[in-house]
């Protein structure tokens, strides 16, 4: 049986996923597209690894395969040591858009996988009265979904994966459809939660910015085939939420420096720190991919 070749939390490990293509058969076409090639990542207990890539290179198909959501063509995946075989309660999933069930109050839907579990009915009440005010939604536990916003609901999905204590949080681009300015406060809130209980995260953004404020390294991701074309440790002091560090310099150069390699260009590693890029390279860094 495989075993994990390291101690690490996560051990991603030649993932290949492939699926077959459209037009199979007709002409020269190849009859498969490689959707992931040869990806290999270790991420260790209590660490926060961002992935950015253009659209199309594989985020979320890889996180899918994290989640035990679908298999690898070829590869395989650890955690604690652990072959990745299935969902399981080990990993909290937040995907995009949402995904409440809308039939269940804020905190029946906090309460799902304690149900699963069968946490008994007091101790579940506990926990997601303890999970609903850290993500601030004291006061909404009997509201249903259709009642909140965007951004509450975004927060109730966050509260309901962090509330049956999974060790892992899989994110795939949690804040995409919320405002600018309640995108910055649960990226705030992510990161006081994130200090607070030590999980390891693996979040997926196409935001430079999203990434660099919140990670400790970011993956970057190309495309056709998705690979892993570099790991940057964001080396950015620490406690960044409710921090003006997303309008310091240093910040400009690392999401810089990720954007540069983006753009398939050589990263200037050592950038000197007093020195700003170009109002146009500056405002292409903060774009959206
Ligand atoms: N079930 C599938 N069948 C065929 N092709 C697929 C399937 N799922 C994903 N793909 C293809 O695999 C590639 C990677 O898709 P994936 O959704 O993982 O990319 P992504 O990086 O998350 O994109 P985005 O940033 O736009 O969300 C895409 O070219 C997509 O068309």
């Amino acid at each position: 049986m495989a075993t994990a070749a390291s101690n690490a939390k996560i051990e991603i490990r030649g993932i290949h996923r492939v699926f077959p293509a459209r037009n199979r058969g007709r002409g020269d076409s190849p009859k498969e597209f490689v959707a992931l090639k040869d990806v290999s990542l270790q991420v260790q207990k209590g660490e926060f690894l961002a992935i950015v890539g253009p659209s199309g290179c594989g985020k979320s198909t890889l996180l899918d395969i994290l989640a035990g959501l679908a298999k690898p063509s070829s590869g395989e995946i650890f955690i604690d040591g652990r072959k990745v075989t299935g969902p399981a309660l080990d990993r909290g999933i937040v995907l995009q858009g949402y995904a409440l069930f809308p039939w269940r109050t804020v905190r029946q839907n906090v309460e799902f996988g304690l149900e699963i579990k069968k946490v008994p009915k007091g101790e579940r009440r506990a926990v997601s009265d303890r999970f609903i005010g850290l993500v601030g939604l004291e006061g909404f536990a009997d509201h249903f979904p259709h009642e909140l916003s965007g951004g509450m609901k975004q927060r109730v999905a966050i509260a309901r994966a962090l509330a049956y204590d999974p060790e892992v949080l899989l994110m795939d681009e949690p804040f995409a459809a919320v405002d600018a300015q309640t995108r910055e406060t649960l990226q705030d809130e992510l990161l006081r939660i994130w200090e607070e209980t030590g999980k390891t995260i693996i979040f997926v953004t196409h935001s430079i910015e999203e990434a660099v404020f919140l990670a400790d390294r970011v993956a970057v991701l190309g495309t056709n085939p998705g690979a892993v074309k570099e790991v940057v440790d964001i080396d950015l002091p620490r406690p960044r939420h409710n921090s003006d560090l997303r309008s310091s310099a240093e910040f400009g150069w690392v999401r810089h420096k990720v954007w540069e390699l983006l753009q398939n260009r050589e990263a200037k590693v050592e950038a000197p720190r007093r020195t700003l890029p170009s109002v146009a390279d500056a405002i292409s860094s903060s774009v959206e991919l």
